[in-house]
């Protein structure tokens, strides 16, 4: 088991050494004058092995262009003998194996396992349920295309209009994120609607928009005892009970998708409506088993397939390819480049395509829920960072909000920013695309490059300010990958999700901590069960500090319902 303090790595003191001696000579402006091959020397690209399901899609390719790193080649050269000192490859050996790697709870942690679509190099895992996953697809295809045909018929012997996903965290993120990036796949004659918060507002204004005639609620949960999950479910049963009556009838209208049989006919939904998955598959990994049934709904099963192989060619890539190759492992050590020598405490995804808004919210879970620990999985606290803060938003969006702060604060934002050579909407003859591939291109180049105060001064004029000289000055140096693309298709999409993945797992592999358990979600959880049945009580609350007592003490007395 790894779990060994990433500080104590020969690799990790020499890359201390190195930030501490080369770090302030380390000028990106510099780095390439010295190299006109820097572009060549510091980018790849990953080409899925086998071709694109749909001929007429172009190719799945990610382009990575990494140069604009504050790297050389003797530190990325380090920076894979960090990799090979943690023995990263050992331990993705060990996971693609389904050892139990999430060794807190003693599971496997086989996501790899639900894309392989039985290929032969991942196959002999032995464990449980492995071997039921194609009958899982097989069945989330034959419900999805016969709720899509109309074949499946609400109790009124109505098609299905509207589906309902009722689930949160990763039982939530993943859908809302695919469903949107993979908008141009949608039947758009079926409408998708997603509630994941406990407040009532949530599902209030969704339901709204539904008929309950034609409308099919998909409950989504891995244990099935989330609290949001289950009160939303048992709210959209009554709302739904409220105009069909008869319990009879929610078997046409709810499906679970869970690993919780117990607690999914417990609800009263039926095994045959019950779509299973495993403990292997950990919440934010999870879009790719039967959650992804929203997915598979909206875009169609082929579609859901391709995001599936699109996934797989991306693991193979991360299984076979030798690190200073490797796209995942070149993302994983940058990033801790900057983390743990340059003391950044964020990285920001910054995808230029509008169908992508929701992918940094995706893998702030994806991210910060595996890799927020603090001890390894030996138990030993740390004495470095481990996961970043992940957050972003779609281009050119971010760049009226929050590049102010990127470009002149004082603080070091590693970003990556990611963007499809070709758009699916090409109105105008492609301009607006056009304008936002120039900004793609245009801010990391100003990122790295700046704007000297001379060049402000020489724009200015002699009898310039030197107040508003100095405001208008970039430092630059300011670091970031670009990551292109040929089109967001299905398949595309699973690759780059799936290399995202596969960055998060070698970050926490470096770090020697257990990215696949979330301890860290429960207390809050325990303590707001507590509070719950306090409120509801006539006697005062107790057994809190007087802040929490006081601020509850408010409430009570602004409360009108
Ligand atoms: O799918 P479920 O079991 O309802 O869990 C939902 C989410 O809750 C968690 O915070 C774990 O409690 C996430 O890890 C998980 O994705």
């Amino acid at each position: 088991m790894s779990g060994k303090l990433a500080s104590s790595y020969a690799a990790w003191q020499k890359l201390q050494e190195i930030y501490d001696t080369q770090h302030s000579s380390l000028i990106l402006k510099d780095l390439f004058a010295q190299d006109p091959a820097r572009f060549s020397k510091f980018s790849r690209t990953y080409t899925a092995s086998t071709p694109s399901v749909d001929a007429s899609s172009p190719e799945t390719s990610i382009f990575l262009d990494f140069s604009k790193n504050l790297i050389t080649e003797p530190i990325l050269a380090t920076l894979f003998d960090l990799v090979r000192e943690a023995e990263v490859e050992k331990h993705r050996d060990e996971m693609f194996s389904g050892a139990h790697i999430n060794n807190s709870e003693d599971r496997a942690v086989l996501h790899i396992a639900l894309r392989n679509l039985g290929e032969s190099q991942f196959t002999g895992i032995k464990e449980q349920g492995v071997d039921e996953v194609p009958a899982v697809l097989a069945h989330i295809k034959q419900f999805t295309n016969a709720v899509r045909s109309g074949e499946w018929k609400g109790y009124t012997g109505k098609a299905i209009d509207t589906i309902v996903n009722i689930g949160i965290g990763g039982s939530d993120l993943g859908p809302v994120m695919v469903t949107e990036a993979l908008k141009p796949y949608a039947k758009r004659d079926l409408k998708a609607h997603f509630v994941s918060n406990i407040d009532g507002t949530h599902i209030a204004e969704v339901t709204r928009e539904c008929n309950p005639e034609t409308t099919l609620f998909i409950i989504a949960s891995k244990t099935f005892t989330t609290q949001e999950t289950i009160t939303n479910a048992e709210s959209a049963k009554a709302w739904f009970l409220a105009t069909a009556k008869d319990t009879a009838h929610v078997a046409k209208h709810f499906v679970a998708l869970s690993t919780n049989t117990k607690s999914v006919t417990e609800f009263g939904i039926s095994k045959e409506n019950m779509f299973q998955f495993w403990d292997w598959v950990g919440g934010r990994y999870s879009v790719w088993s039967a959650i992804g049934l929203s997915v598979a709904l909206v875009i169609g099963y082929e579609n859901f397939e391709a995001l599936l192989k699109g996934a797989h060619g991306m693991d193979r890539h991360f299984k076979e390819t030798p690190i200073e190759q490797n796209l995942p492992v070149i993302l994983a050590v940058l990033g801790i480049w900057y983390n743990d020598f340059y003391s950044a405490q964020t990285h920001a995804l910054l995808p230029y395509d509008q169908y992508l808004h929701k992918f940094a919210d995706y893998f702030q879970q994806g991210d910060m829920e595996s890799n927020g620990k603090s001890v390894t999985k030996k138990g030993e606290r740390v004495n470095y960072q481990t996961g970043p803060i992940i957050w972003g938003a779609s281009g050119t969006n971010g760049q009226h909000s929050f590049y102010q702060l990127v470009h002149q604060g004082t603080k070091l934002i590693p970003a990556d920013f990611i963007a499809p050579a070709t758009t699916h909407n090409p109105i105008e003859k492609s301009k607006h695309h056009r304008i936002l591939l120039s900004n793609y291109f245009a801010q990391p180049e100003a990122l790295a490059f700046g704007k000297t105060e001379e060049e402000v001064r020489a724009e200015l004029g002699a009898n310039a300010k030197t107040e508003v000289v100095k405001s208008k000055v970039f430092e630059g140096n300011r670091p970031t990958n670009s990551i292109l693309v040929p089109k967001i298709t299905p398949e595309v999409l699973g690759a780059l999700i799936a290399m995202y993945e596969h960055k998060i797992f070698t970050q926490g592999a470096i770090w020697g901590i257990n990215s696949f358990d979330q301890m860290g979600v429960e207390l809050g959880k325990v303590l707001a069960k507590k509070i719950l049945a306090q409120l509801g009580s006539e006697k005062d609350v107790k057994g809190h500090d007087s802040s929490t007592t006081g601020i509850i003490h408010q409430y009570q007395k602004w409360r009108k319902e």
